[in-house]
């Protein structure tokens, strides 16, 4: 293989539950996952050296170097490889197509580092399975398992211990409000910290109305049940996203949160019809820098091409195999 390019969506949490501060610096979690129709496509080709390039929304914010956290996800993969005594991967350039917006709560960099898994994963013909590339995952990101699993999933832990939910063969609408501005995850966890300084805080427990809502596919429910323990800290940080929740809410939206830690703001819709008018209507309010509507489940981190360089045995000439998928919105398969 000489070219592999894979397609891997954004997420928001449809719960999040935050415990205490860990002595490891992260905090214990119960979320969850769901991913939606919203993808980066990262495109990983043979180099002598790695190296990235990023273009598409908000590439400006994105390191073009070694901390990039696609390259840190083929180091990471490289290092399994040596590990298991395997001859390490060659070089990579990955070049990475930005949809999802960056900081915004939607794990746009985990989803990267997880589509550069798979990518190098195919390009080496390396051989890991789904939980094994999990696993080198989340050595790079608390987030990068659920992008390579994708679905709706519960994640314990840092968020990296993921079991697929049990959920009704049902597609949701939904709403995104990405907002004029940035907030960097750390920040906000350290700010839930200070809010809640001198209090007792009790290990998070998973919303069993939530799972109940996912298994029934009732959207009325499922918007009911969503909640997010940084959504407070996040609008402390970043007071415009009261006004965008509040606007949401006033224009009929089933549900409506922050994602993961900001500042992006979802809202669920009704059907397709309902998810287009509650997108022109938030647009026409000016509460958010820009609107757009995503569906979900989506799946995980998937193979959309590849260009294959094979020499002919019997011809001098190489000769170019290659295909392409057709893009579309794949339901994860249930749980
Ligand atoms: C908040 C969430 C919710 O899904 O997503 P985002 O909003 O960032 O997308 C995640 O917990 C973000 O996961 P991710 O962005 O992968 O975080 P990491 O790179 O592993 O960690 C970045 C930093 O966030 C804090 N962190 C992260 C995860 C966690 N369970 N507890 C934490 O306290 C720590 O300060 C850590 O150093
Ligand atoms: N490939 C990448 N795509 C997006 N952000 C990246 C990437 N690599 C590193 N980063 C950095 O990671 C930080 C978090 O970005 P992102 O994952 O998009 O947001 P969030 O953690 O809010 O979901 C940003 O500050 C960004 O500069």
């Amino acid at each position: 293989m000489t070219s592999v390019t894979v397609r891997v969506p954004a997420k928001i949490n449809l719960q999040l539950a935050v415990g205490p501060p860990r002595p490891d610096g992260y905090h214990g979690l119960v979320t969850v996952f769901h991913a939606i129709s919203l993808f980066d496509e990262v495109t990983a080709v043979q180099a002598d050296t790695d190296r990235v390039t990023v273009s598409g929304e908000g590439a400006e914010h994105v390191p073009e170097d070694a901390d990039n956290l696609a390259l840190r996800a083929v180091r990471a993969l490289r290092a399994e490889q040596e590990r298991r005594g395997l001859a390490p991967g060659d070089g990579v350039a990955v070049a990475i197509r930005k949809r999802i917006p960056v900081a915004g709560g939607m794990a746009g960099g985990s989803a990267d580092a997880a589509a550069a898994l798979v990518a190098c994963n195919e390009l080496w013909a390396a051989g890991l399975s789904q939980s094994e590339l999990c696993e080198v995952g989340s050595a790079v990101g608390s987030d990068v398992a659920f992008a390579v699993l994708g679905g709706t999933a519960v994640g314990r832990g840092r968020g990296e211990q993921l079991t697929p939910a049990l959920v009704a063969a049902v597609r949701y609408h939904w709403v995104l409000a990405l907002a004029d501005g940035h907030l960097s995850t750390p920040a906000v966890y350290g700010k839930l910290d200070q809010m809640r300084a001198g209090r007792d805080v009790a290990e998070p427990e998973l919303n069993t109305e939530l799972m109940s809502a996912l298994r029934s596919g009732d959207a009325e429910r499922l918007g009911a049940a969503i909640s997010n323990d940084l959504q407070a800290p996040a609008i402390a940080l970043f007071p415009a996203l009261g006004e965008t929740l509040s606007a949401g809410e006033d224009l009929g939206a089933l549900g409506g949160l922050v994602s993961g830690s900001g500042p992006t703001c979802y809202f669920l819709a009704r059907d397709d019809i309902h998810a287009k008018d509650l997108a022109a209507s938030l647009s026409a309010e000016g509460v958010c820098r820009a609107v757009a509507t995503a569906t979900g489940p989506a799946a995980g981190a998937s193979v959309i091409a590849l260009n294959a360089l094979w020499r002919i045995f019997w011809g001098p000439r190489p000769c170019i195999l290659s295909f392409r998928r057709k893009s579309s919105s794949v339901p994860s398969p249930l749980a």
